[in-house]
């Protein structure tokens, strides 16, 4: 989150900087040195030139984020390539199926991997190598000259950099395997060491590397950073809690805490709000979490910072009572908060160029106003993880202190022992101590030992400027000069304050008579309050490059005290009464808050001061919903409020007839929640694609208007309308399971309608797309009983059992554990409804290799050779809208695009309308 700043550029070798006398960073180059002993040094002075900030390297020294004796490690970690690192999704019931593939296949497959010496040197320095040699051996002519010493990439393998060793005996590079990251649990995250730039040189790591894509598509494999894996740990999920991810796009964090609410299931029966203020990164995430369905899941899109009070209906208990509202409150939250991305330099390189610290300190104010609503939603006795991935005070424990000290004991920070929360994992204590600076015009760091100190020192530099003529509208504001003004009068009469207002005002005064952009004034929360070694800030998890090659990351996990027990449940009360104080927005969450300024500053985001003097103010709260709806009624706000127009949710009537079609068909058992099924417009009329939910969202969907708090997705689809072309078709049923509503949908299944398959049968369906009915021996010959036992069956969709078990067929091949999946039967052909991706996964994970376009390439053969093969228009007529009827892969373009919520015609035709 660059901010484009102009620090540090040129300053290299730049003098010390101002401080008012004491603490100064030097932003000099005493601390460039790169120790890394790649015995490479053009790529080390190119890297060196690339990855350097003298404002970056001072601030954090003064820091003491760690021993001036690890500084050069740290650095020269910053400046080595992140390894790739993944996990396996956790509640799949394959996933420990895919582990186990890994871990069997792939391990033994990349251990041991050489690679020839000669990869030493990519082709482009071999090309100059030759040339250079030509130009010798051939002419007079100095060889730079001929424009052989001409600039040449970095694409070098570098024996000595993670993952890759150089054997002196044998002259060959060595690769090392992926390895499973210790702290895990399940050990189901893996680390790769070997740089992206190398793995395409080994056929062998080009084949894991095809395999990630492949799962990472399908939704089996989650490529994530190792650092960001650890906030949900922290959250201890368990599946009834309701949960609230704040800032949770583009989803990675939103997957695993879904995982954990769905732990070997779907059918959760508590709730995960997955929020985001950005529109566009709302629809990513509604794309992302689609690979990890769940009944209790909801996206929504506002500003975290504001997001409106959700209510649910609580029912009548007695004759008396009637039913009424209550704020829901969350047992876990994450806040994800965006930050400066300074811990993700070794990937996100232009942080190099931006970094300054006016970047932490402007978006210090919205993550405390985040945090605060966090903690306003937080049940007692709940828990929440702050995180970000800078290693920034200002953005981390600054933030966290700030929060806590609103309401004095209601929080606590909960100490993670690391012999007992995820063992493993190298971690540094939170600091307990700060320094703030601001940053002139010319990169030079300035300290500011107290705000007055800094507000002395912007007195100074408006003087200055004053004197030289120029009166910067910045210092005209009116709160401007208002603070300045009541800052002036404060520290009046008082020695030691005036002193430290003088020593700024000098500093001021002194300096280029500039500030830069965002560190004009800052926020009073900036500064480690006094009580700051009673906080507890030291449980906080700081997470450093070189202790275990990652990237930088802050965690901190916050618990609410319980609710005390005498008198009454006193926070049940303020949640559940909608009399109490504030109504439904009273849920007895923290009010007061001593940052009004900051949680007002965030508001005009371009000037980062904020603080008046301490006052106790309530946080925003109840417009949210107010303006949401004049969004909704068509006034377009400027930033992140857009018009909000997603479809409505409306629950369907539970004797629905198409709903019935399908309880019927598919031999629903009576338990199933037949009035938890909704549908997407404002009739309810199941038309195109029929959801599911669980009770909590139905009630959040029932108690809130879906606009009021930006609802754009909700549940599981369960059912989608499967409507034929060919009239003669006769369906029993005319809709199907898509393969994210099964697990939904299963076990209410009546057992005899779900067929049983063996890997055989598997083989057929994966390597002949469309396999015929009437033709038992597949495209293959290969034996099916399933294709001679589906003549008899119904037209349309049915589930099937793929039993566990070892191939037959000549290249081999096993399958784990069952698989089940939706099938479609054509008039005449079979075809599973999984996409063409899944399928060629499917294929690679259970016989080695993709067979799966095997058919398609004997067709191909056939036409060509005009050699009588099936085509199979059938299952194009039957089933979808398309064109491509020649090799019957309009299915695909129809049916399973649609699943991947892909733009066709027949899906952009299945979008409903009111
Ligand atoms: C660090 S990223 C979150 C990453 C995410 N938790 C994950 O693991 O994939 C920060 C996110 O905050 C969002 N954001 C920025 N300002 C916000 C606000 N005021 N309210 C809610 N989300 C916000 C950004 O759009 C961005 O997606």
């Amino acid at each position: 989150m660059g901010r484009g700043g102009k620090s540090g550029r040129g300053k290299r070798g730049s003098s010390t900087a101002r401080s008012g006398g004491r603490d100064a960073p030097t932003t000099g180059t005493g601390n460039t040195t790169n120790t890394r002993q790649t015995g490479n040094r053009d790529l080390d002075n190119w890297k060196d030139i690339k990855y350097s900030n003298p404002a970056f390297e001072a601030y954090y020294q003064a820091q003491e984020l760690m021993g001036m004796e690890e500084w050069d490690e740290f650095k020269g970690a910053l400046k080595r390539d992140l390894p790739t690192t993944f996990r396996v999704t956790g509640s799949r019931a394959h996933a420990e199926a895919i582990n186990d593939e890994i871990k069997e296949h792939y391990l033994p497959m990349l251990s041991n991997v050489t690679i020839s010496r000669d990869f030493l040197m990519n082709p482009n320095m071999q090309r100059m190598q030759q040339r250079v040699d030509e130009a010798n051996s051939q002419s007079a002519t100095p060889a730079s000259e001929t424009g052989a010493d001409a600039d040449v990439d970095t694409d070098v393998i570098v024996p000595g950099e993670a993952g890759i060793t150089l054997d002196s005996d044998t002259g060959m590079i060595a690769l090392a395997p992926p390895k499973q990251l210790p702290w895990f649990p399940g050990h189901l995250a893996w680390q790769l060491d070997v740089p992206k730039r190398v793995i395409r040189k080994s056929p062998e790591f080009k084949v894991f590397q095809r395999f990630l894509v492949g799962e990472t598509e399908i939704g089996n494999i989650s490529r994530q950073e190792a650092v960001s894996m650890i906030p949900p740990l922290l959250l201890d999920i368990e599946s009834h809690h309701v949960c609230l991810d704040m800032c949770a796009a583009p989803g990675s964090k939103t997957a695993q805490m879904m995982e954990a609410l769905n732990h070997h299931s779907t059918v959760t029966t508590g709730l995960l709000i997955a929020n985001d203020s950005d529109l566009k990164r709302c629809h990513m995430l509604v794309h992302q979490t689609g690979r990890m369905p769940s009944v209790g899941l909801g996206v929504t899109n506002n500003d975290a910072s504001r997001i409106p009070t959700f209510k649910l209906t609580v029912p009548a208990t007695g004759t008396s009572d009637k039913p009424r509202t209550t704020a829901l409150m969350f047992d876990r939250i994450l806040a994800d908060v965006p930050c400066t991305g300074d811990g993700t330099m070794r990937k996100n390189l232009d942080i190099w160029k931006t970094w300054t610290p006016g970047n932490g300190a402007a978006l210090h104010p919205l993550q405390l106003r985040i945090l605060l609503r966090a903690m306003q939603l937080l049940k007692p006795g709940g828990r929440m993880v702050y995180s970000t991935c800078s290693f920034n005070p200002t953005e981390n424990e600054a933030v966290v202190a700030a929060a806590l000290n609103t309401e004095p004991g209601m929080f606590k920070i909960v100490p993670q022992p690391a012999d007992k929360v995820l063992p493993g994992l190298k971690r540094r204590s939170g600091l307990t101590k700060w320094k703030i600076y601001s940053q002139d015009e010319q990169g030079e760091l300035v300290f500011h030992p107290s705000r007055i100190h800094h507000f002395g020192y912007v007195a100074g530099v408006r003087e200055k400027r004053k004197q030289r003529g120029i009166e910067d509208a910045f210092f005209l504001q009116d709160d401007v000069v208002e603070e300045l003004r009541a800052c002036q009068a404060a520290v009046e009469g008082d020695v030691e304050k005036k002193k430290e207002y003088d020593a700024g005002y000098a500093v001021g005064l002194a300096g280029s008579g500039k500030i830069t952009g965002r560190d004009k004034v800052l926020a009073e929360t900036l500064w480690a309050p006094e009580n700051v070694a009673s906080l507890g800030l030291e449980h906080g998890l700081r997470l450093l490059p070189h202790d275990q090659d990652t990237g930088g990351f802050y965690v901190c996990v916050i618990e609410r005290a319980a609710a005390p027990s005498s008198g009454g449940d006193e926070s049940k009360k303020r949640a559940v009464s909608p009399s109490a104080p504030g109504g439904p927005e009273d849920n007895g969450a923290p009010k007061k808050a001593k940052v009004e300024a900051a949680a007002q500053g965030a508001v005009s985001s371009d000037v980062a001061f904020v603080e008046k003097p301490a006052v106790a103010v309530a946080l925003p709260v109840a417009p949210v919903v107010a303006e949401t709806k004049t969004v909704q009624q068509g006034k377009k706000k400027k930033g992140t409020e857009h018009i909000f127009k997603e479809d409505p949710f409306f629950y369907v009537q539970p004797n629905d007839p198409e709903l019935v079609s399908c309880i019927e068909y598919f031999g629903l058992s009576s338990d199933f929640p037949q009035d938890r099924c909704f549908v997407r417009n404002g009739t309810g009329a199941a038309n195109r694609n029929l959801y599911m939910s669980n009770d909590i969202v139905k009630n959040l969907i029932h108690s809130n208007p879906y606009h009021s708090i930006r609802l754009l997705s909700a549940g599981i689809r369960v059912f989608v309308r499967q409507d034929t072309q060919n009239r003669n078709t006769n369906l029993h049923c005319k809709w199907r399971i898509p393969l994210e509503g099964l697990p939904s949908i299963l076990p209410y299944m009546d057992q005899s309608k779900i067929l049983h398959g063996t890997i055989d049968d598997l083989e057929v369906m994966l390597s002949d797309m469309y396999p015929l009915v009437s033709d038992s021996g597949g495209i293959h010959n290969q034996t099916s009983g399933l294709l001679a036992e589906m003549k008899d069956k119904s037209l349309g969709c049915h589930v099937i059992v793929f039993h566990a078990g070892t191939s037959t067929r000549h290249g081999g091949g096993s399958l784990r554990i069952p698989l089940t999946l939706p099938l479609w039967r054509a008039k005449d052909s079979l075809s599973l409804l999984i996409d063409k991706k899944e399928k060629s996964m499917l294929s690679l994970r259970t016989f080695g290799e993709d067979i799966t376009s095997k058919a398609a390439d004997i067709r191909r053969l056939a036409a060509e050779t005009s050699t009588e093969l099936p085509v199979k228009p059938e299952a194009t007529e039957d089933i979808v809208v398309g064109t491509d009827s020649t090799i019957g892969l309009a299915e695909e373009a129809g049916i399973v695009a649609e699943e991947r919520g892909e733009k066709t015609v027949d899906a952009e035709a299945a979008k409903e309308e009111a």
